[in-house]
């Protein structure tokens, strides 16, 4: 299970928790504007705009999970399996038609789209193409959340073709269909950061023995549908300074309230799914800010420390051991 969500202060942040049973190998990439992407069924990008974000390199090509661009747009696939259906990529294509293979989604929009607006415009004249990667990296069934700081949407193909949805929620996590997800708020409408006011039975006295109870009702199962309503209700009731300091601490919050502990959540015989990192991207800053499961202190990379003007990736391999600040021992 995954959890992806934005937060906004002074600058935009997005970020996800990446909920899984093993790793395959990621690491924080950045691509800087030179890097050439040959893409499989459209023109190449020899320049586009830079990004840095969460990607498993394979072959020397960055298959990103999460990132974030030069521009302040950012987007992250999360699993939508029995849901995502691709289309075959044809040979003969109209010339109008651009086709993406799914794995080339995240650079082929962040690359070239430097707001939501752009990328509502260049998803409207693409197909998504099932193409593998590899014969050993098969094509990922997910869907997607694009954000910037003005709009968010979420990107989903399906048996009945691409669907574009308006997220006002900036919230995503797997099953079902987004446009479900979002309805099932319907069920929560009572639910309040307030106390509850008695309306049980005008003749019952009831009492609200202890503070929260305004929430009551808001799951707290693992289940991804469970997992949206929490982190809508979190991160629509949240407070925060604006600092950047209080920003990232109080996004960590957020999707800290959705977080997987080893052994809650049994996939298979022995195996169970946990989150293995969760980012806050600073979109408007360019910085990627991480934890992982046994690394509670957050670890950055700045897209504007790197020559952004090179052609190579950059690569920094995630920090996955804590460390503990003793307060009485040197
Ligand atoms: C498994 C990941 C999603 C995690 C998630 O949503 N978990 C929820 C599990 S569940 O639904 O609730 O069961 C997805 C997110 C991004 C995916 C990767 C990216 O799409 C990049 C490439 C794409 C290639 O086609 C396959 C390998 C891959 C490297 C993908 C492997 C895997 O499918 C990833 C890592």
């Amino acid at each position: 299970m995954c959890t992806a969500s934005t937060y906004k202060t002074k600058d935009f942040y997005m970020g996800r928790t990446f909920d899984y049973e093993f790793s395959y190998g990621e690491e924080i990439v950045v691509t800087p504007r030179k890097y050439v992407f040959d893409f499989r069924h459209t023109d190449k990008l020899t320049t586009h705009y830079a990004m840095i974000g969460m990607a498993f390199v394979a072959d020397g090509y960055p298959l990103y999970y999460d990132a974030v661009n030069e521009k302040g747009l950012g987007m992250a696939g999360l699993n939508f399996v029995g849901n995502a259906v691709y289309e075959d990529a044809a040979v003969n294509v109209k010339t109008n038609e651009v086709q993406v293979a799914q794995f080339e989604f995240v650079p082929w929009v962040l690359g070239q789209c430097g707001s939501v607006t752009e990328a509502r415009k260049k998803i409207a004249g693409m197909k998504l193409t099932g193409t593998p990667f590899s014969a050993r990296l098969p094509a990922a069934q997910l869907h997607w959340m694009i954000a910037d700081k003005n709009d968010c949407i979420v990107v989903e193909a399906m048996e009945d073709g691409l669907h574009v949805y308006d997220n006002p929620v900036g919230v995503l996590t797997n099953n079902p269909p987004f446009p479900l997800q979002l309805f099932a708020l319907n069920n929560y409408a009572g639910a309040s950061r307030r106390q509850p006011e008695n309306t049980f039975a005008g003749t019952l006295k009831l009492d609200a023995y202890s503070r929260g109870m305004g929430g009551m009702g808001i799951p707290g199962d693992l289940s991804s549908q469970s997992r949206f309503v929490k982190v809508a209700f979190t991160k629509l009731n949240s407070i925060s300074g604006e600092s950047e300091k209080e920003s990232v601490s109080q996004f960590f919050h957020i999707l800290g309230s959705v977080d997987q502990q080893r052994g809650c959540c049994e996939v298979d015989e022995g195996k169970y799914e946990i989150t293995i990192y969760t980012s806050c991207c600073n979109a408007t800053k360019g910085i990627y800010y991480y934890t992982t499961y046994d690394n509670h202190q957050i670890s950055a990379v700045d897209l504007h420390e790197e020559d952004l003007d090179a052609d190579g990736l950059i690569r920094y391999p995630m920090i996955t051991e804590c460390e503990i600040h003793w307060q009485n021992k040197n």
